[in-house]
């Protein structure tokens, strides 16, 4: 998988986040973006995912052919702390439901990455009653476990205790191998496994 992007730029309003910006994420590499807070990582892991439009320039996939932008999600998964889990749902029934679009690597059930999220106790209790750092737990299972060849993950250890970002790191070191990773984040736990680091303030 290959995604370039080509003089691209993002601006709210009459602010450009980043502009004039020219990368290519290439096969099972590690990136990070870095940059201090409000600097436009978030904004950028976005508009990598296809999440938000650019305002100029353009991303571009690529897997085995060229990939249709509005197709790009199939073959990329996002942790964000941002994003919405189903409250009403259990755990066990939000990972089937994601898991009915987007189906999880081969080999491993729901019961089994409820068991490596440390999420049994709490399986058949709605997601609503759920701590900050369960639902975090939540979004980083769809994301890492999703059976996609790019994962991205904003602020992934966001909410999570000693023993969270403990997990975290495992998983990376078990499940990245093979797969593009970018994290974008200002804290070095979260990314110093990363080959290669992209500074927002270098695209201003
Ligand atoms: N939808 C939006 N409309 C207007 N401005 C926005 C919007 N989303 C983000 N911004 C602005 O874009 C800038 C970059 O925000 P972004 O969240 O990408 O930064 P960040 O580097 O990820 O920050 P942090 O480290 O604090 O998470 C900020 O000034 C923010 O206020």
């Amino acid at each position: 998988m290959k995604i370039t992007l080509i003089d691209a730029g993002k601006r709210f309003n009459r602010d450009w986040i980043f502009r004039h910006l020219h990368y290519e994420f290439t096969g099972s590499h590690t990136y990070a973006i870095v940059g201090p807070n409000g600097s436009g990582k978030s904004t950028l892991l976005q508009s990598i995912a296809g999440a938000i439009g650019i305002s100029e320039g353009s991303v571009q996939y690529e897997g085995s052919g060229a990939i249709l932008p509005e197709q790009a999600y199939r073959h990329l998964s996002l942790c964000a702390p941002y994003l919405e889990v189903i409250e009403e749902m259990t755990v066990t029934e939000f990972l089937a439901f994601h898991g009915s679009f987007k189906p999880f690597l081969p080999g491993l059930s729901i019961p089994d990455i409820i068991r490596k999220m440390g999420l049994e106790a709490a399986a058949q209790k709605q997601i609503r009653y759920y701590s900050s750092g369960m639902k975090q737990r939540v979004r980083l299972a769809q994301a890492l476990f999703s059976n996609t060849p790019v994962i991205l993950l904003d602020e992934p250890c966001t909410n999570l205790d000693v023993d969270g970002i403990a997990l975290y790191r495992r998983l990376i070191a078990e499940y990245a191998t093979g797969r593009m990773i970018i994290v974008s984040s200002n804290d070095v736990q979260e990314y110093d496994f990363c080959e290669q680091s992209i500074n927002i303030l270098n695209w201003k």
